[in-house]
């Protein structure tokens, strides 16, 4: 059997390149023991092999052996062969994803189901979730759908756009500054490609009405619910609750401990409790701030249906309009995250979130469906 796969990383030689995908060839090997024996090839984008076929028998030992011949130099994101779903992998700030082609169609190429299965970083590709990009409605460019890693649909992912519009650039075969109108569940998103390959996107307004985000936490007159007591393991924190299209429960400090060291956090062992807190009947996404200054903000976020991640783009937005509504920050600042910075602008002239940030391509593969 064979499996056509391809990364794009800048390969040395034969011998690098063996050494780079020995673990995805384990994970592949025992997802096709039944056949006796597999045999993976390596492409990179233009088609072209760029290392030795690979065979992996069933007891998972691998030889190397050398190209028959070169494939022909079309493009791997022409690649249409039936049964085979063709994707692109990418990172915005190492929140990853798997990105498909679904221009042809609104309905996605995969389930939710298998959604979960390749997201698994174990016996899937690995991701944080599947996005797919799909042909416009009510008059934008695009539509954008998104499944988290745990096959739940959510409104809009912010680092995902980002990747979005890079995959367009390069399905597209667009160069330089480009800008996309995409539908998403949290309504019309404007992503900027810039000249230096960072995305800026236009991410809308953010909504703080309690019941919109939604959230049963008690508001304030204006219906926002800004510093209200959650309490969680027995600890009150004070939460404020954002919405970008999907729902942010922001945590600046608790009543014991007004300013949060995130280092310190049990993130594994709070994020879910939040999560499926009974106060987020849509369950919630949770980001975890420590103020450094007024323009510069750390968080380490749990999202919902994807659990920790080293980035959340929505999180970062909704981070910096609580910090603005407690009087922490000013309306420009850089969220430091785990997998690196992102510049969030809160304009008061429009009332639109606006992101900045990267959003690189990793590797091409192909999986059997
Ligand atoms: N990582 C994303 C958010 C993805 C969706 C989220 N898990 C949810 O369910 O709302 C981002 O960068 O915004």
């Amino acid at each position: 059997m064979a499996i056509a796969a391809a990364i794009s990383l800048p390969l040395t030689s034969p011998t690098r390149c063996y050494l780079n995908i020995t673990d995805q060839l384990r994970s592949l090997s025992s997802s096709y023991s039944s056949f006796s024996t597999c045999q993976f090839n390596f492409f990179k984008k233009d088609s072209t092999r760029i290392c030795p076929s690979v065979r992996v028998s069933a007891s998972a030992s691998m030889s190397i052996q050398t190209p028959e011949k070169a494939s022909p130099p079309t493009s791997f994101l022409d690649r249409r062969e039936s049964g085979f779903l063709h994707f692109v992998k990418y990172h915005g700030l190492g929140n990853d994803f798997i990105l498909v082609d679904n221009r042809n169609s609104s309905e996605p190429k995969i389930t939710p189901e298998q959604a979960v299965k390749l997201c698994d970083r174990n016996f899937g590709i690995g991701a944080d979730g599947v996005i797919f990009v799909m042909p416009g409605i009510n008059g934008t460019d695009y539509t954008m759908r998104i499944f988290n890693s745990d096959g739940s649909e959510p409104e809009m992912c912010g680092n995902g756009v980002r990747c979005f519009a890079r995959f367009i650039a390069e399905l597209e075969n667009l160069q330089g500054k480009q800008s996309f109108t995409v539908h998403t569940g949290a309504g019309l998103i404007v992503p900027e490609i810039q000249d230096d390959g960072q995305v800026k996107v236009d991410m809308g307004e953010p909504i703080l009405k309690a019941s919109d985000v939604p959230t049963r936490l008690p508001a304030n007159k204006d219906q926002s619910v800004v510093k209200a007591g959650l309490n969680v393991d027995g600890v009150t924190w004070n939460a404020t609750c954002v919405s970008m299209g999907n729902p942010h429960c922001v945590i600046f400090g608790s009543e014991e401990a007004q300013n949060l060291q995130v280092d310190e956090l049990k993130l594994a062992e709070i994020g879910p409790k939040f999560e499926h807190h009974e106060m987020f009947p849509a369950r919630t996404n949770t980001e975890f701030v420590q103020v450094f200054s007024p323009s510069h903000l750390k968080m380490r976020v749990w999202e919902r249906g994807a659990g920790a991640t080293l980035a959340c783009g929505t999180g970062a937005c909704a981070t910096v309009v609580a910090a603005v509504l407690e009087g922490r920050a000013g309306r420009n600042c850089t969220v430091e995250l785990p997998g690196g910075p992102l510049q969030i602008e809160w304009r008061e002239k429009d009332n639109h979130v606006y992101m900045t940030g990267p959003a690189e391509a990793v590797f091409y593969g192909s999986v059997p469906l």
